[in-house]
């Protein structure tokens, strides 16, 4: 069983956080798509912020799970990130980032990528620092924690199997 934070409890809500940005010819490639970096850039900070939000703390990137950009993202589109900690572990937080991107003109909302997120909650020192149990009061906060942590296996296991 895991032990119980030092630091108490948070819901899930309590760490949501959601940006939009245009995306503009300094964010592209020569195809006047997306750079991929800076779609991850725009993930780790979204993802910061929920880890944030939710430690009270600063917080570092401790790792990133793999990413694939499933449709491309065109010069125009309004590109939005959202992110969530669906996990947490002594001073660790697990945060699942979405990014959907839109065509203004249709109307149409496409996902085209997701991935997991570790952040690490340091104290002033810079150093880990416990963070608070996550906690689910809601219907709809146990199915965003359930489903992140059904997708991140499924992730994990089509890549060790594509990777065997
Ligand atoms: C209210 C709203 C305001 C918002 C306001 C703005 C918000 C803010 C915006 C900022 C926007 C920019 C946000 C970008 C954020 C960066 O880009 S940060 C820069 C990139 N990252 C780094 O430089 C981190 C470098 N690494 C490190 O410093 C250390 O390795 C770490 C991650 C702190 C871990 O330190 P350590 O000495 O290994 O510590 P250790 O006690 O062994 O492990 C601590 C925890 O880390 C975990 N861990 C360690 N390594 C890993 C790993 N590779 N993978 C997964 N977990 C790991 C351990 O499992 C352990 O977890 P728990 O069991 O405690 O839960």
């Amino acid at each position: 069983m895991q032990q119980q934070s030092s630091v108490g409890t948070r819901s899930l809500s309590a760490s949501r956080a959601e940006m939009s940005e245009i995306l503009m010819p300094n964010d592209t490639n020569n195809l006047g798509r997306a750079l991929g970096g800076r779609i991850l850039e725009w993930m780790d900070v979204c993802g910061a912020i929920a880890g944030r939000r939710f430690a009270e703390r600063q917080v570092v990137t401790a790792s990133m799970d793999h990413v694939d950009f499933l449709a491309p993202i065109d010069v125009g589109d309004v590109v939005t990130v959202e992110a969530y900690v669906f996990d947490t572990g002594r001073t660790s937080m697990d945060i699942k980032v979405d990014v959907t991107a839109e065509r203004p003109s249709e109307g149409d909302r496409r996902e085209t990528l997701t991935s997991f997120f570790t952040f690490v909650a340091l104290d002033d020192d810079e150093k880990p620092v416990p963070v608070p149990d996550l906690v689910c009061d809601s219907q709809e906060e146990r199915e965003l924690r359930d489903s992140a942590l059904q997708k991140r296996r499924e992730h994990r296991a089509a890549l060790a199997e594509e990777f065997e």
